[in-house]
């Protein structure tokens, strides 16, 4: 059984379809990239597989369980410009609000979570800035911030939204790793980016979206220019098919 199984998901936001039989596993131990250009749909995808978006049909299951808002099990990454940074908390506390969803709103916070969100801003290298409030982290900071606050929950999955936007070159590479890393150790990643060299590069399967799924294999797979150009709606001459490294 896949961690993650979407099964011909329609969605429609402010009169148009955003979404038209999507259809996508993620199974444990994969990296898959979520690839289109804007609009494409993928945040869309991302908000409906934690049920904050209604769908108008197909289904969403999470480890077999039809996908809850706040359910354990999904760590979700958002944009960054979603977080409220101006709030005046210690990064060691952003992380924690992460686990609300296993705490519960009015009860205090135990061992095993100070405990998880320990480790998980260890695996992001942010243990010394711990009581730094987050409104004085910088942007490839914050990013992991919110990476931290997503693994504190412990997920089966992860669901990454543009988590390169704006990072240098070191920080992205920090966060590449310790994605390809959390994949090997066997938990399931879907990550929507545009920065297609570094998909191609450390994704183990690319998922090309434009309002429906056009195609979906390794990088090896999509080694032709055609699923590229109908995605991205480019011609022949595209640098964009350079960049995949498919020309
Ligand atoms: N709340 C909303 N109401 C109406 N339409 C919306 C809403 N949110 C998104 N849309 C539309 O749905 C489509 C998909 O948007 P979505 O944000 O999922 O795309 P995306 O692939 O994540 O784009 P980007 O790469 O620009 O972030 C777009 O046409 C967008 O304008």
């Amino acid at each position: 059984m896949s961690v993650l199984e979407v099964r011909g998901l329609s969605v429609e936001l402010g009169g148009r379809e955003a979404l038209a039989d999507v259809t996508l596993e993620v199974d444990s131990g994969e990296l898959v990239g979520l690839i289109g250009p804007n609009g494409a749909g993928k945040t869309t995808l991302l908000r409906s597989i934690l049920a904050l978006v209604k769908p108008r049909s197909g289904t969403v299951l999470v480890d077999g369980r039809p996908a809850a808002a706040g359910r354990p099990g999904v760590g979700y990454v958002p944009q960054r410009h979603e977080f409220a940074w101006d709030f005046p908390i210690s990064v060691e506390d952003a992380v924690l609000t992460g686990r609300v969803g296993v705490i519960g709103w009015l009860r205090r916070a135990g061992v095993a979570d100070y405990r998880a969100v320990a480790s998980a801003l260890d695996r992001v290298q942010l243990t010394e800035l711990r009581k730094r409030p987050v409104g004085e982290l910088s942007g490839g900071q914050r990013q992991r911030v919110l990476v931290a606050r997503a693994l504190a929950l412990d997920p089966a999955i992860l669901l990454l939204d543009e988590p390169f936007t704006g990072l240098d070159a070191p920080t992205q590479d920090l966060l590449t790793e310790l994605f390809v890393d959390l994949a090997r150790e066997g938990r399931a990643l879907l990550m929507t980016t545009h920065d297609l060299a570094s998909a191609v590069h450390s994704c183990t399967r690319l998922c090309l979206l434009n309002r429906t799924v056009i195609a979906s294999g390794t990088p090896e797979e999509l080694a032709g220019s055609e699923p590229w150009m109908r995605t991205f709606g480019v011609t022949a001459s595209s640098p964009l098919l350079k960049t995949v490294g498919v020309v």
